[in-house]
């Protein structure tokens, strides 16, 4: 008989971790449940509410009920190196980072994964609506990252930053199922997390607060609130893309005007208010403001953590908050599809996003000697540095980068 194939799935105590291991069993595999562990004990007291050791008792069950063989590893460690920490240094200094997008390039299809090799697994498999694909370039094959079938819960951006070899490795055995349909064969297999809740992102933002979270490391400091006009100078020539240029014509200067984060000084606005961390902060935010009586609503459109200091402007349509363009540094570039790499000089039509579940928009990519430039047809709302952005061909993510 042929030696079946071993598969290592992230059991997270959820549904569609559970159906994936399920489906899994169904076609053959030989099918290992994991769960990890990823927060310190300490961490999550805070709030009381990252309910680790039921999501772990949960996974366990629904291992025993599938038959298959099942561990807890406790990455907490690892986790706390590679994701906590770099949470707390980006807030500090000002940028939006997101956890969900470095846990999978860097815990789930890292350290997981190494885990699963030593237990000789030839995969690894979550509950991610997505799908992997497969075509021929230059006689490789290369995989594809395409987005889950379910429209209301593709997760492809949350894996955007996953390399080949990664995806080489992974399984998505529910990527072509609807919610429902998961939910309908959890239940109809009887797995005790059929009704389970979703969780929102990882074990992160839904669970521990994140102001919470942020204040454990991050100590208030009291700071001043500017707004920018609409009508500044700095939107004059920011604020929209020049019509009828061809993007090999762009030069240098415009194009850092459209997309690099603009710099604003605090004798440029008035003061409206005052915060208490301009860390805790993130462009495009509304919340937490704390200034009443503007009329119209007011967000952030900068911080400037060196300075403590946050930019607001008034309404959803102030040029401040939505721009047309950003840039992804040269080291911040990531092709999943090596073989469709821009080269220095050229530039391509995609669609793009810069966060998960925003709808797609097109773009033009221009890469130069620094790095990349993204000019989007429509402004986006909040670009906010350390964010990705990722682009794709249709259903395919063909590459992504961190927002400088
Ligand atoms: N603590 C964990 N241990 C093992 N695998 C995990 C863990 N957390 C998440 N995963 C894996 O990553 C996938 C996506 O995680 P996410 O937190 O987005 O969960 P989800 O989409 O709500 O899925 P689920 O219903 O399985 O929890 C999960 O389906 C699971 O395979």
């Amino acid at each position: 008989m042929e030696n079946k194939k071993r598969v290592v799935v992230g059991l997270s105590g959820g549904v569609d971790s559970s159906v994936a291991a399920y489906l899994l069993k169904e076609q053959g595999y030989e099918v290992i449940g994991m769960f990890m562990k990823n927060w310190h004990d300490e961490t999550v007291t805070i709030s009381n509410e990252c309910p680790w050791m039921e999501d772990s008792t949960d996974a366990m069950l629904v291992a025993e009920k599938l038959d298959i063989p099942f561990q807890a590893i406790d990455l907490s460690e690892e986790y706390r190196e590679r994701i906590v920490d770099y949470m707390f240094s980006e807030y500090e200094n000002g940028r939006t980072p997101n956890p969900d997008i470095l846990c999978n390039r860097e815990i789930k299809f890292d350290i997981f994964l190494k885990a699963a090799q030593k237990l000789k697994a030839d995969f690894v498999a979550t509950g991610h609506y997505c799908q992997k694909g497969e075509v021929k370039a230059n006689g490789k094959t290369v995989y594809q990252l395409l987005a889950g079938a379910d429209p209301n819960k593709d997760q492809s951006y949350f894996l955007c930053q996953l390399d080949q070899d990664q995806l080489s490795k992974a399984l998505f055995p529910i990527g072509h199922l609807q919610k429902s349909e998961v939910r309908k064969i959890a239940k109809e297999q009887d797995l005790i997390t059929a009704d389970k809740k979703d969780s929102q992102g990882l074990c992160f933002i839904g669970k521990v607060r994140l102001p919470e979270f942020l204040q454990q490391q991050l100590k208030p400091k009291k700071g001043d609130i500017y707004v920018i006009p609409e009508n500044h100078p700095v939107y004059s020539r920011s604020a929209q893309i020049p019509a009828g240029i061809d993007p090999d014509d762009y030069d240098q200067e415009t194009l850092d005007m459209i997309c690099l984060p603009l710099k604003y000084e605090f004798n440029q606005g008035n003061k409206i208010g005052e915060h208490n961390g301009a860390h805790y902060f993130t462009v495009g935010q509304r919340k937490g403001l704390q200034v009443g009586g503007t009329g119209k609503p007011l967000f952030v459109i900068a911080t400037d953590t060196r300075e403590n200091i946050i930019y607001t402007g008034l309404g959803e349509e102030h040029p401040g908050l939505n721009r047309y363009g950003l840039f992804v540094p040269k080291k911040d570039i990531h092709w999943i599809r090596q073989d469709l790499k821009l080269q220095e000089g050229h530039n391509a039509r995609y669609q793009a996003r810069i966060r998960y579940r925003q709808p797609l928009t097109w773009a033009t990519l221009i890469m130069r000697e620094n790095g990349l430039y993204v000019l989007f047809d429509e402004p986006q709302r909040g670009i906010a540095s350390g964010q990705f952005v990722a682009w794709y061909d249709g259903k395919e993510t063909i590459g992504s980068g961190v927002i400088s």
